[in-house]
């Protein structure tokens, strides 16, 4: 008999032949998310989930009586209860490496639209402001040539790296859990501690996983220590930053800018100050967002799925819970 697998997010028809050659399946085809209440009572009867946002918790696991795998269309897996799976012997699996370069240019694209005010001047121009030449008071910042300071150089961080350094001629440190020598050594970047990093770069990225180590490790003594020209990027996750503390630091001037593709609630609310900020580039969690990497990624979640549901070792399984 067919093993069953749920799957809670819409895939294209290339990835539903894939896994129905294989396993017998269900599909939640729509973009709001599955009901949890739904999810809770529908679940003890798979062997396999793969979702990108549904949480991955105590109470799901607990109802979970025959899952095997658990696989997620995204690299970070901060829905996942961690020491929850580790005590429970199902398989988790993420999806690195095929998005890195589509993140990395979306990052490159956050930067250049809020040094150089793309929005906000594309605004300018529809709203008929356009009369005479620029003055200096929209003038915007250069990107080449400046610092950039990375917090978090993994696979994305590094590929952005690479961008600033050969794209952009950018000096570019970072920050991270450990020393990347062979990445300091192919780009020419260098490590710093994070008050250095924080208090001597012109642009900040935030790059980490979100996990307890991580939550709110940029807050208002880390703004403070910015300097007053600097732009903050984050690409992340949104509670990597106490949001508080940033719409503070944008208010008193204590930097310059921000790029932001996440938010510590997800939709936006729309009273949240850092919609109505013209020195704040806003984008909807559109990281990975390109049509080619999302079929990549549901690809290689699918893939995932199969590998572990039939004994072999996946090829992205999440590390920390091997
Ligand atoms: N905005 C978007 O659409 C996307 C956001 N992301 C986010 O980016 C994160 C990073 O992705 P990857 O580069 O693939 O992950 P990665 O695991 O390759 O890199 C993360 C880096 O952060 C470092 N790190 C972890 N905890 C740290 C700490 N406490 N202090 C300092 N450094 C720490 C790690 O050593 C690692 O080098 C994901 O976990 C995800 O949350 C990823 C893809 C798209
Ligand atoms: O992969 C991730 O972690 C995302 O945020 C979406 O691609």
């Amino acid at each position: 008999m067919k093993k069953k697998v749920l799957v809670t997010e819409p895939i294209p028809q290339t990835v539903i032949d894939y896994l129905e050659n294989e396993v017998e399946l269900e599909r939640w085809d729509h973009s709001e998310k599955m009901p949890r209440e739904q999810l809770l009572e529908i679940i003890p009867s798979f062997h396999g989930l793969i979702t990108s946002k549904d949480k991955i918790d105590q109470e799901f696991l607990t109802r979970a009586k025959q899952l095997e795998a658990v696989s997620n269309i995204s690299v970070g897996y901060d829905n996942f209860d961690v020491e929850a799976l580790k005590a429970s012997k199902i398989i988790a699996t993420h999806t690195p490496y095929v998005l890195d370069e589509t993140v990395a240019d979306l990052i490159f694209g956050l930067i250049l639209a809020t040094a150089r005010r793309i929005p906000e001047l594309h605004q300018y121009v529809r709203n008929g402001k356009w009369t005479q030449s620029v003055d200096s008071s929209l003038f915007g910042h250069n990107v080449h040539h400046k610092k950039l300071g990375i917090i978090g150089m993994g696979r994305i961080g590094e590929k952005v790296a690479r961008r600033a350094k050969l794209g952009f001629e950018m000096e570019v440190s970072y920050y991270n859990r450990r020393k990347r020598e062979t990445v300091e050594k192919s780009l020419g970047v260098y490590y710093e501690e994070l008050e250095n990093l924080l208090a001597t770069s012109d642009f900040i990225l935030l790059m980490t996983p979100l996990t307890k180590q991580t939550y709110h490790l940029i807050n208002a003594k880390a703004f403070q220590k910015m300097k007053h020209t600097c732009f903050f990027i984050n690409a992340a996750r949104g509670a990597v930053v106490d949001e508080k503390a940033m719409i503070q630091a944008l208010e008193q001037g204590d930097i310059l800018g921000a790029g932001i593709d996440v938010y510590e609630q997800e939709p936006v609310d729309l009273e949240n100050p850092l919609l109505k900020m013209d020195n704040v580039v806003t984008l909807p969690h559109i990281g990975s967002a390109t049509a080619e990497t999302r079929e990549q990624m549901k690809f290689f979640a699918a893939k995932n799925m199969l590998q572990a549901l039939n004994g072999e070792k996946p090829d992205a399984q999440i590390k920390e819970l091997q």
